[in-house]
């Protein structure tokens, strides 16, 4: 990519500009540099200082500057934030003015104002950060903080100071911005294998509490908990409002930029000007929303955010008998959408279980919402003006924005852009059934015993297939055994609840923990060698009959058994694997499929070989990109594989599994040799280490067990082709 060795350049320019700026800090600074120094300094510095201490190999050093970035820069915006406090707390005077008798004089009341916190402002943060500090950093460093590269480096320099803990939770912090890293996702199975790393030592650093509160509120919903649900909702509504006003406070006291000046052609004077400034400031706050909104790690944030957690809250609260909390909730959450029709009907329905209305209970709506809206209209108002006649461009990040606010001329083009999508999504209707895979079903079977069961139009798809016979009885036997002496040894998903439902269990087996266990004499070795050969097996199948274009290459093998719970199962509605895509986000509504992470992007062709049948439920269905439409349906039973390719053509779920274990080894191949299995490769030179492999080792640089870690570094400058472009800042430091 590009981008990446662009950056290279921009740390130079940036480095020698910020020498050069704190040169002149420290110099003029004179005789009190040691004031200077106790200051915050620039955490672009200190971080541009970490990573070339990273370079230099200076592990020790590059430690202490990177922390110290991190740390500055939390520090940083912990200060612009007292600081804000402090001079709304003291600058009152002048704005009182604005009321007084001298209204006559209220520009220059206003501008007395401005003056005033401009002044408190400089002042105050002029006491704690140098001047150099106080500098906006480049796009390129908030980039590098946004995505948390800092924890990159952080973790090979822990691990190469064997502080094997601590490089645990970088790994782990860094991961959680970036799921789609594979080498770091290695490097977590790495150190979960470690001496002296437990599974508590995985903590993501950066973690924001309002995500924390909104899982553990999920979580005690699923279980039907709702005094925890409605104490863990009403404090994420709090947490989240209270996020949303720290990332508003940053929009006024960080340095933003100014807007672009029209230059000789321009004609504003210093009113449109002053204009363009406070757009930028109120859009600014706006953009809170969806910064709040949005998890690490997702493009896109969470539509109706805090809406959305009043209504869990409100459900959470009548369901836990508090009756008048429901209430209180339900009218905060109808200040969002006052015509709302089932908030409507409910709260006729709390009327007449409380008796009076809502008055008679004293049921106003939660003040901070009241606040919240006041001030977001307020803010939009003025947004759209500016949208409207000085030709200012603003994203609304609310759908609960009133029509009445935003102008018709705008509503006129929203409603042109609507069109457009519709056409789209007629469109993306017609192309539901267009596969740009490059796969193209069909080609010879070359297997003998294996048959085609079902083909495209059997399945009413494209470039999806049923084969019998790819295994036989003795063999899924074979896999079953190990997949149950494994769980009862406790591997890494043991007794697990699924992560889809809580009606069902879930273990996981991978290949190379497989070999492990083998290793250490617990499961049997030649079971271990047909899981893997089993991979081989589907790939030259799939292959052939997808006639595909290029090299195909395992990029994840996971043997996973789905069992019914021993709670009731009548009657369940949910599934056992809701309907997805295997490499894009589903967005039934639209019908678009969003290529983004936590999709599992480079999947290109998916397969599940079925292991057993003595379950009940657990079938296999594809529907429309609408998730609702099912066009087919597969039954799973011993050696039948479903092949299938992983994008938008071919959404699929999987049905409740109500009694007995369902288990499949699901297989994902990828086209791109950068994305296969590295899993697997360290799989096969574990067999080949130990002088009994067979097994072919592709990897020639791969260091042997117990210097696996150091090989993988030293490998990584050897495979520099395959790393290069993934990586910001340099190969080496992903993948240990
Ligand atoms: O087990 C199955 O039949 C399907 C599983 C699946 O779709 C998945 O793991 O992505
Ligand atoms: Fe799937």
């Amino acid at each position: 990519m590009a981008l990446r060795s662009e950056h290279s350049t921009v740390y130079v320019a940036l480095y020698f500009f910020i020498i050069a700026l704190f040169t002149l800090t420290v110099g003029a600074s004179g005789g009190s540099g040691s004031k200077v120094l106790s200051l915050l300094q620039p955490y672009d510095f200190l971080y541009y200082s970490g990573v070339r201490a990273y370079y230099g190999g200076e592990w020790a050093k590059a430690a202490e500057l990177l922390e110290k970035s991190l740390q500055t820069k939390e520090a940083l915006l912990r200060t612009r934030r007292q600081c804000h406090d402090d001079c709304v707390a003291s600058g009152t005077d002048a704005l009182n003015k604005l009321d007084s008798e001298e209204g006559s004089m209220w520009d220059l009341w206003a501008l007395d104002w401005i003056q005033q916190r401009a002044e408190c402002l400089r002042f105050c943060i002029g006491r704690s950060v140098t001047p150099t500090g106080q500098l906006p950093v480049s796009n390129d460093i908030e980039y590098e903080f946004d995505t948390r590269n800092p924890y990159n480096f952080l973790q090979v320099t822990y691990y190469k100071l064997e502080k094997l803990k601590k490089a645990a939770s970088a790994a782990h912090t860094y991961f959680v911005a970036n799921p789609s890293h594979l080498e770091m996702r290695n490097n977590i199975e790495k150190y979960r294998r470690m001496k002296g790393v437990t599974e508590d030592d995985f903590q993501d650093k950066e973690i924001e509490k309002h995500w924390i509160l909104y899982d553990a509120a999920v979580q005690h919903e699923a279980f039907s908990d709702w005094l925890q649900a409605t104490e863990k909702w009403k404090a994420c509504v709090n947490e989240t409002l209270w996020q949303t006003d720290e990332c508003r406070v940053q929009c006024e006291v960080a340095p933003q930029p100014l807007p672009e000046d029209r230059g000789v052609d321009g004609v504003d004077g210093v009113f449109e000007k002053a204009a363009a400034v406070s757009l930028s400031l109120l859009s600014c706050r706006q953009s809170c929303v969806t910064q709040v909104a949005t998890r690490p790690g997702r493009i896109s944030a969470q539509e109706d955010f805090l809406q959305t957690q009043l209504e869990h809250l409100h459900i959470a609260q009548f369901k836990s008998g508090d009756v008048s909390g429901a209430l209180q909730t339900l009218r905060s959450f109808l200040l969002f959408y006052p015509s709302d029709k089932d908030s409507l009907d409910n709260l006729q329905l709390y009327y007449e279980t409380l008796g009076g209305d809502a008055e008679s209970h004293g049921m106003q709506p939660a003040q901070e919402i009241v606040k919240y809206i006041n001030q977001s209209l307020q803010e939009k108002k003025l947004l759209y003006f500016g949208v409207e006649n000085l030709n200012f461009n603003f994203t609304d990040p609310d759908l609960w924005t009133p029509e009445d606010v935003v102008p018709a001329s705008v509503r006129e083009n929203w409603r042109a852009e609507k069109q457009k999508i519709n056409e789209k999504i007629n469109e993306g209707d017609q192309l539901e059934e267009v596969d740009d895979s490059g796969f193209y079903a069909g080609g010879p079977v070359p297997q003998v015993g294996v048959t085609i069961t079902m083909d495209d139009e059997a399945l009413n798809g494209t470039n999806r297939v049923v084969l019998d016979g790819v295994m036989t009885e003795k063999e899924c036997d074979k896999i079953l055994q190990l997949a149950t002496v494994a769980a009862s040894l406790g591997d890494g998903y043991r007794g697990r609840r699924s992560p889809h439902t809580p009606h069902e269990t879930f273990e996981g087996l991978t290949v190379l923990r497989a070999v492990k266990l083998s290793q250490e004499g617990l499961v049997n070795q030649s079971d271990t060698r047909l899981l893997h050969e089993l991979g081989e097996r589907v790939r030259t199948l799939l292959h052939s009959y997808f006639r595909s274009p290029a090299g195909l290459f395992i990029s994840f093998t996971h043997l996973v058994c789905r069992s019914a719970t021993t709670d009731e199962q009548e009657g369940r509605m949910d599934l056992s694997h809701p309907v997805h895509v295997d490499n894009c986000l589903l967005e039934p509504e639209t019908k678009q499929c969003w290529r983004e992470p936590p999709a599992f992007i480079h999947r290109d062709l998916s397969a599940i070989l079925y292991l057993n049948d003595n379950f009940d439920g657990g079938e296999l269905f594809f529907t429309k990109r609408d998730a609702k439409t099912v066009t087919a349906r597969v039954k799973p039973s011993c050696g039948r594989l479903v092949g299938f390719s992983s994008g938008p053509v071919n959404p699929h779920g999987v049905t409740a599994v109500t009694r007995g274990r369902r288990c499949a080894l699901a297989l994902w191949f990828t086209k791109g040799k950068l994305y296969r299995d590295m899993e697997r490769e360290e799989a096969e030179s574990l067999w080949a280490a130990d002088g009994k492999g067979v097994l072919k080792n592709n990897n020639e640089e791969e260091e042997k067990e117990g210097s696996a870690i150091a090989g993988r570094n030293a490998r990584s400058h050897a495979t520099k082709e395959r790393s290069r472009g993934r990586n910001i800042v340099m190969e080496s430091k992903d993948e240990l």
